[in-house]
């Protein structure tokens, strides 16, 4: 049992502003510019007029990216081609500034802000801001146990929902959630093949590079996974328990409330996804406020991106996870907003009948 209110979350989560994305539209057939000639851009603009309410967009100026740590008891048999402790290691890379996240967030000037939610280690050295909100040691491992009990599926979930808060209320305009934890692929592969109802087959991918034991091996995990799942498919906090993690129930939570706050969010890859999945199955709506960065390389990913009605914004074959897909997707979404934003007005540069000074048969 939980005491969630998934009615008043639901009653708080509004659709995007249809007037400013209408106004946006607009707007954009008036450009100096052929008529509809910034292809997908012009529906980015758009989009992004319909979360901020604005039109013509802001900038996107407050980028922020939320890692979300823990480890999963399943990395233990054997379904990742790195060992656990790879996790604790990255955790203290991320703040050290020279993980993949840290090169992309420099680059684009978005901020990076690293959670231990389940970390299996001891890491009380660790700044106190990191380590706040953990729920526990490393998640329970999911194809012979539960991940986690009620109480910490609350606990991460509330926590996400704090830490998504907590962006926004200091000024951020876009969130990524990214990812740390060796073993994260299986649990979210398994997360989308009981939502999903799914084999193994259709999800399992090969996460960090793993070669063809250890991917049998995550192959007969998500069929154990998913045969415990199944019984609580249709409770989504439930499946957070028994086949999720501390770090994905907080991402959930963190996506979800990204949604009550009217903030865009930015999906990244497998792991993201799949908590889009949960959280999408709480609350519909949310994934209103949710446009895919990347196309991974996890078939579950794409499954979700398919249910979700979600069209990546670039596929490039990326599988590192902690945000770095959203990040390189990023710029993008800036360009749409420039070009809509920056450029003139036709009406400005034409004489009201464009076509007037033309001889007659060429029009
Ligand atoms: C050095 C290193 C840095 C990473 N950064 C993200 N991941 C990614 O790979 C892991 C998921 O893949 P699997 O399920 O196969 O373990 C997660 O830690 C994810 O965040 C990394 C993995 C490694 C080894
Ligand atoms: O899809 C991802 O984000 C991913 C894939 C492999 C490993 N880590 C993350």
């Amino acid at each position: 049992m939980t005491s969630i209110d998934l009615t008043a979350l639901r009653e708080a989560v509004s659709l995007r502003d249809w007037d400013a994305a209408s106004d946006t539209r607009l707007r954009l057939d008036g450009l100096v510019k052929p008529l509809g000639s910034l292809g997908r851009l012009e529906q980015l603009a758009a989009w992004l007029s319909g979360v901020q309410g604005a039109s013509p967009p802001r900038p996107l100026d407050d980028v922020r990216v939320v890692v979300f740590a823990g480890d999963h008891g399943i990395a233990r048999s054997g379904v990742s081609a790195y060992p656990p402790e790879v996790t604790a290691a990255m955790v203290r890379t991320f703040l050290a500034g020279a993980a993949g996240v840290n090169a992309l967030a420099t680059l684009h000037g978005a901020k990076v802000r690293v959670l231990d939610l389940g970390v299996d280690a001891d890491t009380d050295d660790l700044p106190a801001a990191v380590t706040e909100h953990k729920v526990r040691r490393g998640s329970g491992s999911i194809d012979v146990e539960d991940a986690l009990t009620d109480d910490e599926v609350e606990r991460a979930f509330v926590s996400g929902q704090r830490i998504a808060d907590e962006e926004v209320d200091s000024g951020a305009d876009l969130l990524i959630a990214g990812d740390m934890g060796i073993g994260n692929t299986t649990v979210a592969a398994a997360l989308v093949a009981v939502l999903l109802d799914l084999q193994p087959l259709d999800v399992v991918g090969t996460g960090t590079g793993i070669d063809d034991d250890a991917w049998a091996r995550k192959v007969g995990a998500l069929r154990d996974a998913a045969y415990r799942g199944r019984a609580v498919r249709e409770d989504p906090l439930a499946v957070l328990r028994t086949v999720g993690s501390a770090d994905t129930a907080a991402m959930t939570g963190f996506l979800v409330q990204a949604a009550v706050r009217r903030t865009p969010v930015l999906l990244d890859g497998v792991v993201s996804c799949a908590c889009a999945l949960v959280g999408r199955r709480l609350v519909d709506s949310a994934s209103h406020w949710w446009l895919a960065g990347h196309r991974s390389t996890e078939p579950a990913q794409h499954r979700v991106l398919d249910v979700l009605g979600l069209e990546p914004l670039v596929d490039l074959g990326m599988r590192l996870g902690e945000g770095t897909g959203a990040l390189t997707a990023l710029p993008i979404l800036r360009a749409a907003q420039a070009m809509c934003a920056d450029m003139g007005l036709l009406a400005d540069l034409l004489p009201p009948d464009p076509m007037a000074g033309l001889p007659a048969d060429a029009t």
